[in-house]
């Protein structure tokens, strides 16, 4: 039995024009899955889940049949299940045999709410399944892996951003396929707060898409993006959280603008700002989920607890650890 785990994470700028190949700079936090991986006697695939939203089913599957043991319907169980089967395969691939795990999830990241529950999940499945059975990978192979399993999932629509931000810990950069860890990046003040809501991230992956393809000004808004990015991680280097805040209410206007906001998500982001946050914006694929803003004092906190439609505020430091074994 061999147990892993991995970060989720909050983006400071950058989300959805990541996918269209401008910068962006997710930041790990100390929110965590962590996988089980039981290497078994057949070929078969079982996931047990305990998790909020799921609350704890399993399925097993092999053959192509699938069984689950409650009554979920079905395309639920298929796209839950989505990212461990790609995991999975990725395993396959790398021991070169149809190798068969019982594989466990337990997760404190709320699940499709933008923290890249998705990514952890994939990231910790692959590096506790391959050392099972005796292989260590990278963490940037696991990394590379995993994208490929998010790239499947969303219809070949996705980044490499949440995964290799997983895997690395940290705040990170990516740019296309350019991903490189960020040094040194200065403490920030995180403070989460999250509408008890999720998004489907490949229909709102699909709804930017069309935009930029329909208007030049949404392709403009997506290389502006791309803009505050820049400006943004020279105010990471140097420190400059007032900066970094302003750079964040901005590009939580242009996301807005591209469609992936929320009435919920507004309304948190707008106390988070009345609260004197030094900036706030959605963080993720949007649609419903969680807005990440920057507040030393308790104030945000505060005033998202008393926010109608906001479930739950919590602060987040940054996590340096990726992807980490816990039990082997
Ligand atoms: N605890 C879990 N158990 C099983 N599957 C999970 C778990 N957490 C996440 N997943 C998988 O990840 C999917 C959610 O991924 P999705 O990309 O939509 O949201 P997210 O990764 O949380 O947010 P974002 O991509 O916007 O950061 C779930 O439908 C499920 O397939
Ligand atoms: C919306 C998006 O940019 C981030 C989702 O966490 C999609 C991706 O990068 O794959
Ligand atoms: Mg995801």
């Amino acid at each position: 039995m061999t147990v892993s785990s991995a970060p989720g994470k909050v983006y400071l700028f950058g989300e959805h024009a990541v996918v269209y190949g401008e910068p962006a700079v997710p930041c790990a936090i100390e929110r965590r899955a962590t996988v089980t991986a039981k290497a078994r006697d057949d070929d078969r695939l079982r996931v047990q889940t305990q998790d909020l939203t799921l609350d704890g089913f399993s399925v097993e599957y092999g053959d192509g049949v699938l069984n689950a043991d409650v009554d979920v319907p079905r395309p639920l169980v298929e796209a839950a299940v989505g990212y461990v089967d790609g995991a999975i395969d990725q395993v396959r691939d790398v021991a070169d045999e149809n190798v068969g795990f019982t594989i466990t999830i337990e997760s404190d990241i709320p699940l499709g709410a933008g923290l890249g529950s998705s990514a952890a999940v994939v990231v910790a499945a692959i590096d506790a399944a391959t050392r099972e059975i005796g292989i260590e990978l990278s963490p940037t192979e696991i990394a590379d892996r995993a994208y490929r399993v998010e790239y499947d999932v969303q219809d070949g629509q996705a980044s490499r951003a949440d995964t290799f931000c997983s895997a690395m810990g940290g705040a990170v950069r990516v740019e296309g396929d350019d991903c490189r860890p960020i040094e040194n990046a200065s403490r920030l003040p995180f403070v989460i707060g999250y509408d008890g809501g999720t998004g489907d991230t490949g229909a709102l992956v699909s709804g930017v898409r069309s935009l930029r393809e329909e208007y030049d000004f949404a392709a403009d808004t997506v290389r502006t993006v791309g803009d505050i990015v820049r400006v943004g991680e020279r105010a990471l280097a140097e420190g400059d959280i007032h900066k970094i805040g302003q750079l964040m209410d901005f590009n939580h206007g242009l996301l807005s603008a591209l469609g992936v906001s929320s009435r919920s998500l507004d309304a948190m982001v707008w106390a988070a700002r009345d609260a004197d946050a030094l900036g706030a914006k959605l963080t993720g694929a949007g649609g419903g989920g969680c807005i990440v803003a920057l507040d030393e004092s308790p104030s945000t906190a505060t005033a998202l607890s008393y926010t109608p439609g906001c479930e739950e505020a919590f602060r987040a430091e940054l996590d340096r650890d990726g992807v980490r074994v816990e039990a082997e």
